[in-house]
């Protein structure tokens, strides 16, 4: 059959309203209509095509990259995009740029770190393009003196840089500040004089990242104006003198907390993206199982499939909800940061931490699940896959590596725990660390299976299971004479600790989430199974957490896992509808396996005959490579 909506008879089994769905996806209606006018805005353009890019040289494929960032721009100028509209463009073009660095890291330092005299001097130019930023804080070796190495942006195309380096005055080490530095001319972009500045080379996979100039940067003797330290939290008078204004030093890493909380929701729209392609292709894909002559088995029907493919479902609605909210407390942070209130810090700083590694590492294994879970097809670059992995498993190490930033959440929770004693009450996401007494002897009350659908009883589990291992971690820590040594020893055990914390965060933030009024018939429902999915998978991959620490027993776990084989039944039938809530076009799925009418087999027929070695019958090479073999095989076998 060509043409038409392979995947018709499969919508009509779904059980809720999809055009609701779509707004509760995309978190408001405002939000819908933007996202879904500009994704058809780039998907139309055939200067955004995206296809080609295995296929290009690094420099055809760079080159590419700087015309798509010029074209996007003058189109944002041309339409006068609103600023969240111009976000939404650079994000359905997608393709890493320069631009990611200069609108995501560069202006947010200087908004987070400059005075307000200096956001009025540096945000228009940046605004405008008229200067182009990266963020530049991570060296080749360590310590803040050798070289900077891997900032994007850096190697080819930006002008200027926000530096992260030590401070020293009148021979004092006031630590790590950052600072505004002009990096290249703006008349012939060659590097100013003291500046040794280049791209590090390629990265992992064809196209993938590479469309990014990382770079390393040197500096020879280079002064940089007093005024052009950012001096939102520390500053250096004409005389040299040093001061500290009224704030925590920590602020400095500001941008972080900001660009964490980014990457958590990128991470619902790259794992969406894969299962919104591995699930139609499930439905597409039919082997094995017929029976009296008729059709085979659709791969979605076999459990084993739904076992691999529903959890990440659910996970893909769950980090979507969590960085919902991490976008308000975020919100909320900053608010308080400006009337002084800096109490909340230390909590957006552990959950965007938390949260980015959590998300994450989840991402980039479920991609590759995905991948395997389209058996071979999945392994050609038409599938978008290897380049959506490829592209997206950096996102493990930039911002902080995930296990250096989960040991960041672990002192934060041993830090809270230690504050128990004094009678400081835990708030927000660990405020359940104030019922410490009752999670640490609590029983799960459940019977039967169902006893598993009630939000109270996920909850607690989850809350008794990570309160037990950070308190066996406190314990266990105090043993030790010297905190660092016992920290370090213990690191393992404290990983695991913070994994358990944000574990409980996403869960509980998807319960919150159903609390809410959602709208459209089935919708809510439909996100009821989802959430005890994504929770009872949890529980079902950690059941080890939860039974060694006596949260659940045995025959406990054996019920959920029941639980959690009904509950993918009661998914399948809208499992098709659930993934065109996500409303992405076939330009920003990039998949021949994922498009939206399923007609896959043709297109990857004709895909195939457009790859450059079938241009010609005969390969280049042949002649002077195999012929000769052949001919000396001839006349081997006529001896
Ligand atoms: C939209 C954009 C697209 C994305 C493209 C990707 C671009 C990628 C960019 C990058 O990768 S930029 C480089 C990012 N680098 C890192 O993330 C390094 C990871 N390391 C850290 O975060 C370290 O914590 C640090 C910031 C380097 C500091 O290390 P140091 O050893 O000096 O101090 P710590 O003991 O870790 O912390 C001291 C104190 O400060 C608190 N804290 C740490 N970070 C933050 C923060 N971001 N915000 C608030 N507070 C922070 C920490 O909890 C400690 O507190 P106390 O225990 O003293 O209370
Ligand atoms: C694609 C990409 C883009 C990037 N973009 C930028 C950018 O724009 N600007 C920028 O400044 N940087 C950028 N980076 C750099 C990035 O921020 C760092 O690579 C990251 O913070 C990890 O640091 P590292 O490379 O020094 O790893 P390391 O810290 O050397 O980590 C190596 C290993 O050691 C372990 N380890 C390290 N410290 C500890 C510890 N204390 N305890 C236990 N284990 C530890 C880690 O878990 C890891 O397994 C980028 C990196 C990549 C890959």
């Amino acid at each position: 059959m060509e043409g038409g909506d392979h995947l018709a008879h499969e919508r009509k089994k779904a059980q809720f309203d999809v055009e609701a769905m779509k707004i509760v996806w995309a978190g408001s209606r405002h939000a819908f209509e933007v996202s879904d006018r500009i994704s058809k805005l780039v998907a139309s353009d055939p200067a955004f095509r995206k296809d080609n890019r295995p296929m290009l040289s690094r420099k055809e494929l760079f080159k590419n990259t700087l015309r798509k960032a010029a074209y996007a721009w003058k189109r944002i100028i041309e339409l006068r995009l609103s600023e969240e509209e111009a976000s939404k463009l650079r994000f359905y073009v997608d393709e890493p740029a320069f631009t990611d660095l200069h609108w995501g890291m560069f202006l947010p330092a200087i908004k987070g770190q400059g005075t307000e005299e200096q956001q009025q001097k540096w945000l228009p130019l940046a605004y405008k393009m008229q200067i182009i930023g990266c963020y530049a804080q991570t060296e080749l070796g360590h310590g803040s003196n050798s070289s900077k190495w891997w900032p994007g942006g850096l190697g080819k195309i930006s002008t200027h840089a926000v530096v992260y380096a030590r401070l020293i005055t009148d021979g004092q080490d006031h630590g790590v500040h950052g600072f505004i530095v002009q990096l290249r001319s703006l008349d012939d972009h060659s590097p100013l004089p003291g500046i040794t500045v280049g791209d590090i080379g390629m990265k992992f996979g064809n196209g993938a990242y590479n469309t990014m100039d990382n770079g390393v940067l040197r500096f020879d003797h280079v002064r940089i104006p007093r005024d052009q330290m950012l001096m939102k939290v520390s500053q250096v008078s004409r005389e040299g003198k040093y001061s500290q204004s009224n704030v925590p030093r920590q602020l400095v890493y500001g941008t972080m907390v900001f660009v964490r909380q980014t990457i958590v929701a990128d991470a619902s729209c790259a794992l969406s993206r894969a299962v919104c392609i591995a699930t139609r292709y499930s439905a597409v894909r039919r082997q094995f199982g017929s029976q009296n002559g008729g059709p085979e088995t659709q791969v979605i029907d076999y459990k084993t499939q739904q076992s691999r493919l529903f959890p990440l479902l659910a996970s893909a609605y769950a980090f979507r909800f969590v960085g919902e909210w991490l976008k308000w407390l975020y919100t909320d942070v900053t608010q308080r940061l400006q009337a002084n209130d800096f109490s909340t810090l230390p909590e957006a700083h552990a959950c965007t931490a938390g949260l980015k590694s959590l998300t994450t590492a989840a991402t980039a294994d479920g991609i590759e699940e995905c991948r395997k879970l389209c058996g071979g097809h999945g392994y050609l670059c038409s599938s978008g896959l290897p380049e959506l992995f490829a592209v997206y498993v950096p996102a493990c190490t930039y911002e902080g590596d995930n296990t250096v930033l989960l040991l960041q959440v672990a002192r934060f929770l041993v830090k809270t725990l230690s504050q128990l004693g004094s009678g400081k009450q835990p708030v927000g996401t660990t405020a359940y660390m104030g019922q410490v007494e009752h999670l640490m002897q609590c029983h799960c009350n459940v019977q039967k299976a169902e006893d598993w659908l009630k939000p109270a009883v996920i909850l607690e589990a989850f809350e008794a299971r990570s309160a037990r291992m950070s308190v066996a971690c406190a314990k266990n820590l105090s043993k030790f004479t010297n905190p660092e040594e016992g920290f370090a020893e213990l690191s393992g055990d404290l990983v695991e600790a913070a994994i358990a914390h944000c574990q409980l965060i996403i869960v509980s933030k998807f319960i919150e989430k159903l609390q809410q009024d959602i709208p459209g018939k089935g919708v809510k429902q439909q996100l009821g199974v989802l959430c005890n999915i994504y929770a009872l998978f949890l529980l079902h991959k950690h059941q080890g957490d939860f039974l060694s620490t006596g949260c659940i027993t045995p025959k406990q776990a054996y019920l959920a896992n029941e639980q959690l084989r009904a509950l993918y039944s009661q998914a399948r039938p809208n499992a098709i509808a659930l993934v065109d809530a996500f409303n992405y076009t076939d330009h920003y799925l990039g998949s021949i396996l994922g498009c939206y009418d399923g007609n896959v087999y043709p297109k990857l027929y004709e895909a195939a005959w457009k790859d450059p070695l079938n241009d010609s019958v005969v390969p280049d090479g042949y002649r002077e490579y195999i012929w000769p073999m052949l001919k000396q095989q001839l006349r081997t076998a006529r001896l």
